[in-house]
C-alpha cells in the first residue's frame, strides 16, 4: 500500500504538488491521471525519496521508502527508462542492481524472460529503442519481486503489441494482490487498464474514484440553462441524478437528453446547452479543463 498524506512540493514560486492525499490499495490497478505538468512524476519521485516534500508525508507499506532495509524488494519503480548506463548490457545492468540488493542472478534471467528481452540481454542498453528501454525499466521494477509497483507512463514508445503486453502485465500483478500505481495522461489507456483512478490537476486532487463510477458519471448529459436551480429541482423530481459540472453547468444522469428537454419545457426553463457526454476521454477533459497548464490557442 502507498499512503500519501498532505504532500506538497514547491520549486521556487511554482507549487508542483499541492496538499495531495490519497491511498493506493493492493489488488487493483490504480491509474494516476493528469494533464502534462499536473505533478504526477514529482509525486512519484517523492514516494521514492528522490525529492524531499515541503510538507506532508509518504509511506510504502507503512514506512518511508528511504528507511526500508531492502527497498527493491518492497517497491519496484519505473520512472525514467533512459536512466541506464548506455555502455552496459541489459543483463549487466540488472546483475549490478541484483548484487547490491541481495537478489540472485537467476532472478535476472527470469525478469529478462518476463519482459521479452532475452535475445538482446547481452546488447548494450545504449543501442535500445525507447520501447526496449521501457521493457528494461520494467525488468528493473520487477527484479526484487516487490509487493508494490509504480510505473510512470510505461506505454511511452511501445507499439500496440507492447501496449497490450503492459496492460496484461499490470492486470496480472494486481491479480497477485500487489499494489500497482501507473501514471498516464491518456484516459483512453487507463479505461482499459485501471480499476481505480486518481486524477490530479495543477498538483491538486480532482478525483479519487472507481473506474465503474467514473464511467457511470461520464455517461451523463451536460446541461446549461437560465435557471439551474429550478431545473435541477424538476430533474430530481423526475428521477434524475444531478451534479454540478464546470462553469455552472449541470451533469445529469438517469434521463435521456430528450426527456431532460421535456422537463425543462414543463418547468419553463430555457436551455442553452444539452450535450450527451461523448466519451470517457471527454469526461476526463471536462474534469481537468481548468487545470491544463499548456494549452494551444485557437488561431
Ligand atoms: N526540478 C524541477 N524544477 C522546477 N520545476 C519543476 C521541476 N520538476 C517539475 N517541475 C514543475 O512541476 C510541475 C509538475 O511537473 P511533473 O513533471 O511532476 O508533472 P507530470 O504530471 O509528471 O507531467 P508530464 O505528464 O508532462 O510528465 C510542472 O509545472 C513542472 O514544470
Amino acid at each position: 500500500m502507498i499512503d500519501i498524506n498532505g504532500l506538497t512540493k514547491r520549486y521556487g514560486d511554482k507549487t508542483a504538488v499541492d496538499g495531495l492525499s490519497f491511498t493506493v490499495e493492493p489488488g487493483r490497478v490504480t491509474g494516476f491521471l493528469g494533464p502534462n505538468g499536473a505533478g504526477k512524476s514529482t509525486t512519484m519521485r517523492m514516494v521514492l525519496g528522490l525529492d524531499r516534500p515541503d510538507a506532508g508525508s509518504v509511506t510504502v507499506n507503512g514506512r518511508g521508502y528511504v528507511g526500508l532495509p531492502r527497498p527493491m524488494r518492497e517497491l519496484g519503480a519505473l520512472l525514467d527508462a533512459r536512466a541506464v548506463h548506455p555502455g552496459r548490457t541489459a543483463r549487466d545492468h540488472l546483475l549490478c542492481l541484483a548484487q547490491t540488493n541481495g537478489i540472485s542472478g537467476d532472478r535476472v534471467d527470469e525478469v529478462l524472460r518476463m519482459v521479452g528481452l532475452e535475445s538482446v540481454a547481452r546488447k548494450r542498453a545504449g543501442t535500445f529503442s525507447l520501447g526496449m528501454s521501457q521493457r528494461l525499466g520494467i525488468a528493473v521494477a520487477l527484479l526484487g519481486d516487490p509487493k508494490v509497483l509504480m510505473f510512470d507512463e510505461p506505454v511511452n514508445g511501445l507499439d500496440p503489441e507492447g501496449i497490450k503486453w503492459i496492460r496484461e502485465l499490470m492486470r496480472g500483478l494486481a491479480a497477485e494482490d500487489r499494489t500497482v500505481l501507473v501514471s498516464s495522461h491518456l484516459m483512453s489507456e487507463m479505461a482499459l487498464t485501471a480499476d481505480h483512478l486518481i486524477i490530479i490537476g495543477k498538483g491538486k486532487l480532482i478525483a479519487d474514484i472507481g473506474i465503474g463510477e467514473f464511467v457511470r458519471q461520464g455517461s451523463g448529459v451536460l446541461v446549461r440553462a437560465d435557471d439551474h436551480e429550478l431545473l435541477a429541482r424538476h430533474l430530481s423530481e423526475a428521477g434524475a441524478a444531478v451534479r454540478p459540472g464546470t462553469d455552472g453547468a449541470l451533469i445529469v444522469t438517469g434521463l435521456e437528453a430528450r426527456d431532460i428537454g421535456k422537463v425543462a419545457l414543463t418547468a419553463g426553463v430555457a436551455l442553452s446547452e444539452l450535450t450527451p457526454q461523448r466519451s470517457l476521454e471527454q469526461a476526463y477533459m471536462d474534469l481537468t479543463r481548468d487545470s491544463i497548464e499548456f494549452q494551444a490557442s485557437v488561431a
